[in-house]
């Protein structure tokens, strides 16, 4: 895995900032309201205008084409966008039914490699390989649900259910980076913790650089890890 770094990013109300964080490193940034952390992390995941450079480890992200970018260095969003009828339509695994049981089955899940997480043939790249669609599974039953979400409804999804649902999806893609924008803010404490061993686990046994914008202090001191707040548009060590 590789580290992520900022140089002089400077967007709207922000910067300039410079910031590393190592492969496997925790980063949390917090702030007031309106200081800028969703504008940071949009403009870490290259979907705002702004200026400065990016690294993947000693790739720069101008020399990477913004869809594999946003692949590779994950943004979990306040709010995370569906845009298929079904949750399992957004994730690379499928419900199967036996006829010898009664209720569907996550195991075994068959791969069916949308379009996204299809690797070209031949291409060269140190971008690990797909997870085990019975990683996709674990996380789903870790974080709360029964088999049959796959075929839920988006429409149906509580905030809550949304947020946990977008984790798995981001996860699934298996990014080197990871860009987490209050990744807990809808969730009830048990359910939060839940969201909080998912990505731990995933950031200590991929190596990814994680950088979290929390408002908890108590997640803060909790999980441990750098911490560090907006002031007056720089980032500072938090006290
Ligand atoms: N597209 C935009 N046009 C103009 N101003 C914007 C735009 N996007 C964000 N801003 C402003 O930039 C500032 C920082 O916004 P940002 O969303 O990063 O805040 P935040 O620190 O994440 O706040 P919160 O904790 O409330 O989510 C805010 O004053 C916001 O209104």
């Amino acid at each position: 895995m590789s580290g992520l770094r900022l140089d002089g990013i400077r967007s709207r109300a922000l910067g300039p900032l410079d910031l590393t964080v190592a492969a496997g490193e925790l980063v949390f940034v917090s702030g007031p309201s309106g200081s800028g952390k969703s504008l940071l992390l949009r403009a870490v995941a290259d979907l705002d205008p702004h200026e400065g450079e990016v690294w993947l480890g000693e790739e720069p992200r101008s020399g990477i084409a913004p869809a594999t970018w946003r692949r590779r260095v994950g943004l979990l969003p306040a709010e995370a966008f569906w845009w298929a009828e079904t949750v399992g339509e957004h994730l690379p695994v499928t419900l199967s039914t036996h006829a010898d049981q009664a209720t569907p089955t996550l195991r075994p899940a068959i791969l069916r490699l949308p379009k996204p997480f299809r690797r070209p043939p031949g291409r060269v790249s140190n971008h690990p390989a797909l997870p085990d669609p019975s990683t996709i599974t674990d996380w789903l039953v870790h974080l709360g649900f029964a088999p049959d979400v796959l075929a839920w409804s988006v429409t149906r999804l509580s905030t809550g259910e949304r947020q946990r649902l977008a984790l798995v999806r981001l996860l699934a893609q298996t990014p080197e980076a990871l860009l987490l924008d209050e990744a807990t803010a809808n969730l009830d404490p048990s359910n939060g913790a839940r969201v909080e061993s998912v990505v731990e686990t995933y950031r200590t046994t991929q190596g990814a650089a994680v950088l979290w914008v929390s408002h908890d202090p108590e997640q803060r001191r909790r999980i441990g890890g750098r911490s560090l707040v907006i002031r007056s548009e720089r980032l500072e060590p938090e006290a």
